[in-house]
């Protein structure tokens, strides 16, 4: 696979796009414990050193931000919906210069209201967790007794009946509440390649990589392009968009430790 994405990317530039969860840091029980290891740090530190990388989250930015702590990345929380994304000018952006993009924003007092129904209405099934993402919430059953599921899904759907202009989605293990906006991760991918200058740019290679289906709007976007490549991680072979598949957070790590090895010797023959 690595030979294959090398062979794609060559006279090209390589555009990286990360997920978090599970991806750059492996599932646990407690979403506020999904630290990152330190050589993931390193290795996605190395990664933005060489080739334009983003984190593409669910988390809200700052949440997400706090886990990876990197300067010289773009951050997109929320699904897309919370973007500290590079100025259009090339100027503003050699100066470090960013924008910010909230498509969402006129969602915040709504979502807030959401979160304290759900806390109210989910507090006595145990192990349920909500947690607020900002522009989206995300209603934990990891946790949760198997038994007890349905319950706290029908909990949700008699919320979000009075919020019409909220949508459900499902993730590992997690109900995804968000505004009903078309906008998602793959929207995010296509405006952070508009805004870093490769909107309709032949010789540019976006890489996405990521475990959940919320990813899968991210392969979906590359593959109707016809431009580059999604990688799925994930144990068990399921259906995706993507192209390629790793396991789990400790493949993405080396496959990232590659490409870097792979740029820098790239470099060095063209000298
Ligand atoms: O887009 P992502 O960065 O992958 O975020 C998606 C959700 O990830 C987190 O939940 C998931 O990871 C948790 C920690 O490992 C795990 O406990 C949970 O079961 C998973 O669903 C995050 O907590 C959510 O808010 C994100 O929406």
């Amino acid at each position: 696979m690595f030979e294959q994405i090398a062979s794609a990317s060559k006279g090209k530039q390589v555009v990286m796009f990360l997920d978090y969860d599970g991806t750059l840091s492996p599932i646990v029980q407690d979403p506020d414990q999904a630290f990152m290891s330190d050589e993931m740090r390193e290795a996605v530190k190395e990664t933005a050193r060489h080739f334009p990388t983003a984190i593409v989250s669910g988390r809200c930015r700052d949440k997400v931000y706090g886990f990876v702590r990197l300067g010289g990345l773009i951050y997109a929380g929320s699904h897309g919906m919370d973007i500290r994304g590079p100025s259009r000018s090339r100027k503003e952006q050699k100066g470090g210069k960013s924008v910010l993009f909230q498509p969402a924003s006129e969602f915040l007092p709504m979502i807030d209201e959401v979160y304290k129904i759900l806390l109210e209405r989910t507090k006595s099934i145990p192990g349920a967790k909500v947690e607020t993402n900002k522009f989206c919430l995300s209603v934990h059953f990891r946790c949760v007794d198997e038994k007890k599921w349905v319950d706290l899904a029908e909990q949700v759907r008699i919320v979000l009946k009075e919020y019409p202009k909220l949508k459900l989605t499902h993730g590992r293990k997690v109900l995804e509440i968000r505004p009903a906006i078309k906008w998602d991760k793959g929207k995010a991918l296509e405006f952070l390649l508009n805004s870093l200058g490769y909107a309709n740019s032949d010789d540019v290679l976006p890489v996405y990589i990521g475990d959940d289906r919320t990813d899968e709007d991210a392969f979906k976007l590359l593959k109707d392009r016809g431009q580059g490549l999604g990688i799925v991680v994930s144990k068990v072979p399921k259906e995706t968009r993507a192209s390629y598949s790793l396991q789990e957070p400790s493949e993405v790590m080396d496959f990232l430790r590659r490409l870097v090895e792979w740029k820098r010797n790239s470099i060095r023959a063209s000298i």
